[in-house]
């Protein structure tokens, strides 16, 4: 396939190695302050970029007939736009906040241990997640998907809250630490035991294939699509 990608930083820059060693070609690859470029050369557009270009990246491919997955975080204000827009224009599209395989393991099992805890009014959840000190949004993408899902499962919580606290509110704490790629923790807490889970990613190579793998999976189709769609879980 012939890939573009939105985005050449830490992320675009694994992408593309791995892209290249599952046989694919990158025809493009687009930074700040690149304007006029031709995205119609590309089978599929990958976009690791930032907030604030992310959802302009999307439309202009699904404009375009190309389909985008995009990883971008904190643009989601105007998911509901793109996902309109997608299927305005019969595109092609799909957002995760994390690629990772073991990220979306981990979701199901959030998704699992929130259900079973929520008959259990003796314990308090409580987020965190960690990141190296260039990441522009807080909380992450991640955390936020983990809060969501929980909100979904769990009668107690009806919204997260960014070092915030309330009856019904989940607390997710951001951590910024040099390198690190990414850790998110989920606590539930008694006054007689706690119960953690965590995942740690211990390199960006993860969510790079994780985009490579979607990538692969969405030429051909049109629809608004997530991972459970890629992996075939939940
Ligand atoms: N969903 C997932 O699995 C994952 C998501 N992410 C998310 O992906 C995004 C990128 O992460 P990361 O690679 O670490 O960040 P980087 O800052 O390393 O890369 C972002 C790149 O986007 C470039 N950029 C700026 N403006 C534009 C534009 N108009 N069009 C295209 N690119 C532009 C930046 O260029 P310049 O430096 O010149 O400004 C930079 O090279 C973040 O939102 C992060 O949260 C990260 C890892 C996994
Ligand atoms: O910015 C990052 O690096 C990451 N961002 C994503 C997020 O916001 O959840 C995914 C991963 O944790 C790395």
């Amino acid at each position: 396939m012939n890939i573009a990608l939105l985005g050449y930083g830490k992320m675009g820059k694994t992408i593309e190695q791995i892209a290249i060693k599952r046989g694919h070609n990158v025809v493009l690859t687009i930074d700040k302050g690149d304007s006029n470029y031709d995205i119609t050369k590309a089978d599929v557009a990958i976009d690791f970029s930032i907030p604030t270009v992310a959802f302009n990246n999307i439309s202009n491919c699904i404009n375009n007939k190309v389909p985008v997955i995009s990883g971008t975080t904190g643009w989601l204000d105007n998911y509901d736009k793109a996902v309109a827009l997608c299927k305005e224009k019969k595109g092609a599209f799909i957002y995760a906040s994390n690629y990772s395989l073991g990220v979306n393991i981990f979701f199901e099992l959030n998704k699992t241990l929130a259900k079973m805890m929520s008959t259990l009014k003796q314990y308090n959840v409580s987020m965190e997640e960690t990141h190296h000190t260039q990441k522009l949004d807080a909380p992450s993408g991640t955390a936020i998907s983990l809060a969501n899902d929980i909100i979904s499962q769990h009668i107690n919580y009806d919204n997260w809250k960014l070092d915030g606290s309330g009856d019904t509110i989940i607390p997710i704490t951001a951590k910024r630490i040099e390198d690190v790629p990414g850790t998110h923790t989920v606590n539930y807490e008694s006054e007689v035991d706690s119960i953690t889970i965590e995942h740690v990613a211990h390199t960006r190579q993860g969510f790079a294939l994780g985009a490579v793998i979607a990538a692969e999976w969405i030429a051909g189709k049109t629809g608004v699509f997530t991972m459970n769609d890629v992996l075939n879980i939940g």
